[in-house]
């Protein structure tokens, strides 16, 4: 199978269990960007932290953040971050969870919300079950997505995901999603891996996640990433 293009999750998949990048898939990347194949963040960060990150990689695939919310490439949409989605169902959760919650709203929401255009994240202070309570009885709770993504709690408007938002990304830049090799780590991951033609598991993934990939790496975080490019990109 060809691989025209590596599509990857930031945190717990190119980054060990603490967020730092491992130089493994630094390294990796970086060879199979040299050999003609671009690799696209995928991932539930923001997008200036997913920009830099793809920057300083060395990666020119582009980013879909915010779990699907919002993408960017350059020399594409005339270098405007493109947000696909609004946030009329978040900013309502985010309403029906300040009185439901109180003060542990304003404790535990993340620092990096105020940059967020269609996401609202909690740190995981909170559990995921405390923010399911928060949340009965939301007049929206049908279209919204309680993420957890090992690292933090998103709260995202069901219309997109990181799978329907990297096929949009791919079909503009004419990438083929039977041509991508997607790699992962929890269960925010599902949506993008299923979509693409060879679905990869880091070592550390859930379980859920490793049940439905192509290929489970033997290493786990960066090394994983590192495995899978070897063995099917380069
Ligand atoms: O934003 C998070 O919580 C985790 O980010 P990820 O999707 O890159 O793993
Ligand atoms: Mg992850």
């Amino acid at each position: 199978m060809n691989i025209d293009a590596i599509a990857v999750d930031i945190d717990g998949t190119i980054t060990d269990n603490k967020r730092r990048l491992c130089y493994s898939a630094m390294e990796s990347i970086r060879k199979a960007e040299d050999a003609g194949v671009p690799t696209i963040i995928v991932t539930g960060n923001i997008v200036t932290y997913a920009y830099a990150t793809l920057v300083l990689l060395g990666a020119s695939g582009g980013v879909v953040s915010e779990n699907g919310g919002v993408i960017f490439k350059e020399n594409y949409n005339n270098n405007q971050i493109k947000t696909i989605v609004d946030r009329t169902y978040v900013t309502a959760a985010d309403e029906h969870l300040k009185e439901t919650l109180g003060p542990k709203f304003d404790k535990h929401i993340s620092n990096d919300n105020m940059y967020r255009l269609t996401e609202s994240v909690f740190y995981k202070t909170i559990t995921k079950k405390e923010l399911e309570e928060g949340l009965e009885g939301f007049e929206y709770l049908d279209k919204i997505e309680l993420y957890d993504s090992g690292f933090a709690l998103h709260v995202t408007d069901k219309r997109v995901n990181k799978g329907s938002s990297l096929k949009y990304l791919c079909h503009e830049i004419g990438i083929d999603m039977n041509n991508v090799m997607a790699m992962g780590d929890s269960e925010n991951d599902e949506a993008f891996l299923k979509e693409a033609g060879m679905k990869v598991a880091v070592g550390n993934a859930e379980d859920s996640l490793k049940k439905n990939s192509d290929y489970i790496c033997t290493n786990s975080y960066g090394d994983g990433v590192k495995e899978a490019i070897e063995k099917f990109v380069l």
